[in-house]
């Protein structure tokens, strides 16, 4: 909606016929967005070879489990002249790369340049209403992230180039686990105080593992980083908040994926992250309890006592320098 506003022509490709006729017929698209009228400049296909016939940038949007699938399928009808840009936030299971990584994978024919990730704090169900948005695109070259920030740029939707592609994919991915936090939070009816604690706290090991993968760790307290994990974690929009509201009433995973019926990143990043934290030895507390909850069956609450009944640390850690020499008098 954001390009069809900028006055572009957009192909949706969609696996689901019945979608793809509504989006076609009635320029809507009532399950994911309910009382909504879509540009008309906005079609769908579900063939893939029609959905890339002239087309001078790809957006994949495919959920990260699917992403390797979805990219394998483009690949015959990429050329090198193509603008690759991705907006999904995870890891892909099982070999825990970047999306990114994935991608230039399958694209053997792209430059890394040609490749940028849009990420940052944007529920869909607001910046279709046009609301404020803010957002990063990163690219491993400026003037690549400049051309996909001149796609998207407008009144509503501020882009910002970012040169870490890295911490920009690791801080999308990581903060969905934090927002499983956040639900169960407010699941379990703490307060603002716990909420942010677990912002606070979330962010400091999603830095520690992003910069032990190479991160510069300003990224993390940009849009790509505190940015999105403040909307995920505070919002009702976020499936990721809404799943650990729902498991936190005491909901099983399956239960809580059945009423979700959408896509729950944080859950299959928790499994990565546990794995990457083991990988790169960094401590990830809050990570790995809502590992315990997630595929171990530990109660919320439980959970909580645990992380909270931690043995006693500095806030930095090792890391931030004391003022004063009589620290450690
Ligand atoms: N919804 C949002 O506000 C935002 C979502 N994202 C990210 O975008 C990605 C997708 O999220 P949503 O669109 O919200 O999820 P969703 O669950 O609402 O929709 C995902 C769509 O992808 C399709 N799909 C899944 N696997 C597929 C495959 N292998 N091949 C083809 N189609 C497939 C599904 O049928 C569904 O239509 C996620 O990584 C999410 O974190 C990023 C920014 C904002
Ligand atoms: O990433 C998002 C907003 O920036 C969407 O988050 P959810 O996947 O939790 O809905």
């Amino acid at each position: 909606s954001v390009l069809a506003d900028n006055g572009l022509e957009v192909m949706i490709w969609s696996r689901n016929q019945k979608q793809v006729e509504e989006i076609n017929l009635k320029h809507t698209n009532s399950k994911y967005l309910p009382n909504i009228s879509l540009s008309d400049r906005i079609k769908a296909t579900t063939s893939i070879e029609e959905a890339m016939n002239g087309t001078a940038a790809v957006i994949i949007v495919a959920p990260s489990s699917g992403m390797r699938e979805v990219a394998s399928k483009i690949k015959p009808y990429v050329h090198e002249d193509h603008l690759i840009v991705h907006a999904t936030k995870g890891f892909e299971p099982k070999s825990l790369k970047r999306m990114s990584q994935v991608i230039a994978e399958e694209f053997t024919t792209i430059e890394e340049e040609n490749i940028a990730v849009l990420s940052g704090p944007s529920h869909a169900e607001e910046v279709i209403n046009k609301s404020p948005t803010t957002v990063v695109i990163s690219s491993v070259n400026l003037k690549a992230a400049e051309k996909v920030q001149d796609l998207f740029i407008n009144s509503y939707f501020r882009v910002y180039t970012n040169p870490d592609i890295i911490g920009v994919e690791i801080g999308a991915a990581l903060k969905n686990i934090i927002a499983l936090g956040g639900g169960m939070s407010d699941g379990l009816s703490f307060g603002d105080n716990a909420k942010a604690a677990l912002i606070t706290r979330g962010l400091a090991e999603i830095a520690r593992l992003g910069v032990a993968m190479g991160a510069n760790p300003l990224t993390f307290i940009g849009l790509a980083g505190i940015g999105d994990l403040v909307v995920t974690c505070t919002s009702q929009h976020s499936r990721n908040w809404r799943a650990g509201y729902l498991l936190a009433q005491g909901n099983t995973l399956d239960e809580t994926l059945k009423k979700m019926g959408m896509v729950v990143e944080g859950i299959k990043t928790t499994q990565a992250a546990y794995e990457l934290s083991k990988i790169y030895d960094i401590k990830m507390p809050i990570a790995s309890e809502l590992y315990e909850v997630l595929f171990n069956k530990k109660e919320p609450k439980f959970a909580v006592e645990d992380l909270m009944g931690r043995v006693k640390t500095h806030e930095m850690e090792d890391i931030a320098k004391p003022s004063s020499k009589k620290w450690v008098e």
